[in-house]
């Protein structure tokens, strides 16, 4: 149905890679009949609008607008950009400067720590949301995406006001780096698959021959790494993710504690008030799903049924997976998360070091939940508003 008062909608960043699950998601929820979309670009201006399906979904504008022109995103009620923070830092100022007091909805960080920018997880965080937006709030920017993911997950607990303290220990995807990363990723696990095909051929061959061969290129000069520093991903991790910070951290570690507290509309990370969230951030070997393992120090004993229950009930989207080998191998990994909004938590047990502390492991689709989804449905928020 075409609205034809519907809200002028600036789409900046659609073909990127969170841009287009984006896409894709509005398209699946039928986003676009309640907007007049508008598709800009950095480097394509003049070019044809994008076909979905082989339809536009667009109503009037035919052609990519300039993303740098001040005047045509002015025209906009809603932007919302997935183009990364550069153009945040570059376009957000200059446009406000300019009078324009329309929504401005975006997945980079670089606005994330403004004061009057509210992080948008709205199964966890509408109250903060609503309050925002009832004071004249304009400025919603999607948190990171191991944070989103662990707080879907987590929500029940953290709004029941029931946790301490968490540490999180990740897992997180090569799509977190990038598309080119996500191509590199596989070129390695191919050149390692490659350098010992004829003794994988052999059920004969010597184990430590394999062995020693992978590891010889895994540090030669020639395999595929430049995306990734010049350190191997495949048949091996990364544990350090970002630019470093203080205290020993790195930005995406420090990410955890700042936005998790500001999610929540709590005191500031290292403030009175605030709940700490800290840990170590690895990269590994899988494709767009973010995994971690939690240590969760309750603010008091509480039964592990109630708490499967608190967690279980807090959105549709999170799902407890029983603490058992089968249901766990099964449910509770990358391979049978990717491309899907569910956010599993398993693996859930009172730890050794008291009846306070509880282990946690989950996963989330970074692209989605971790990126995408909660812009889509913040849109959702101010076009019901
Ligand atoms: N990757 C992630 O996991 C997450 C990313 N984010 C944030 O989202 C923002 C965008 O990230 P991401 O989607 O990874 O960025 P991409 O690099 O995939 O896309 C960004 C822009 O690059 C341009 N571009 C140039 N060449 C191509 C090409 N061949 N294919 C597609 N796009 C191309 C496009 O702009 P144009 O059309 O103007 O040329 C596109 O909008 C960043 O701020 C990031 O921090 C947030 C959460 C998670
Ligand atoms: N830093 C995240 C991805 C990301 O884009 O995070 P942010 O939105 O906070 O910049 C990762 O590498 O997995």
């Amino acid at each position: 149905m075409t609205n034809l008062n519907a809200p002028v909608v600036g789409l900046i960043g659609w073909r990127g890679m969170v841009g287009s699950v984006l896409m894709e998601r509005m398209l699946a929820e039928k986003d676009f009949d309640l907007i007049e979309p508008v598709f800009f670009s950095t480097s394509q201006a003049g070019g044809a609008v994008p076909l979905f399906n082989g339809q536009k979904v667009t109503k009037s504008e035919n052609s990519l607008l300039d993303a740098n022109d001040l005047k045509a995103l002015a025209r906009c009620d809603i932007i919302l950009t997935c183009q990364g923070g550069d153009f945040t830092n570059d376009v957000f100022p200059k446009l406000r400067a300019a009078g324009w007091t329309g929504h401005w909805i975006d997945a980079a960080s670089a606005l994330r720590m403004k004061e009057d920018a509210v992080l948008i997880l709205d199964p966890v965080n509408r109250p903060v949301i609503d309050k925002a937006l009832a004071a004249g709030g304009k400025n919603w920017i999607g948190s990171n995406c191991t944070v989103s993911l662990m707080m879907m997950a987590m929500g029940g607990l953290v709004k029941a006001n029931m946790v301490e303290w968490i540490s999180a220990m990740t897992y997180q995807a090569a799509s977190g780096a990038g598309a080119q990363n996500m191509r590199e990723l596989l070129l390695q696990m191919g050149a390692l698959r490659d350098c010992v095909a004829t003794e994988l051929a052999d059920p004969s061959s010597w184990i430590l021959d394999i062995d020693r061969k992978v590891t010889a290129t895994l540090r030669s000069e020639q395999f595929p790494k430049q995306h990734f520093r010049n350190t191997p991903l495949a048949g091996s991790l990364i544990p350090w993710i970002d630019v470093p910070v203080d205290h020993g951290q790195t930005k995406e570690e420090w990410k955890g504690g700042a936005e998790f507290n500001k999610i929540l509309g709590l005191p500031a990370f290292r403030t009175a008030g605030s709940i700490p969230v800290d840990g170590l951030c690895v990269r590994v070997g899988a494709m767009r799903c973010h995994s971690q393992g939690l240590t969760v120090k309750l603010k008091k004993d509480i039964p592990l049924q109630e708490i499967e229950s608190i967690l279980a009930n807090d959105n549709q989207w999170v799902k407890v997976i029983p603490n058992d080998r089968e249901t766990t191998e099964r449910e509770l990994s990358p391979a049978a998360v990717s491309g899907t909004l569910t956010v599993p938590i398993g693996r859930l047990h009172k730890l050794a070091m008291g009846p306070e502390y509880l282990g946690a492991f989950t996963v989330g689709d970074q692209l989605l939940w971790g990126a995408a989804e909660p812009l889509r449905r913040m849109l959702r928020i101010l076009l019901e508003s």
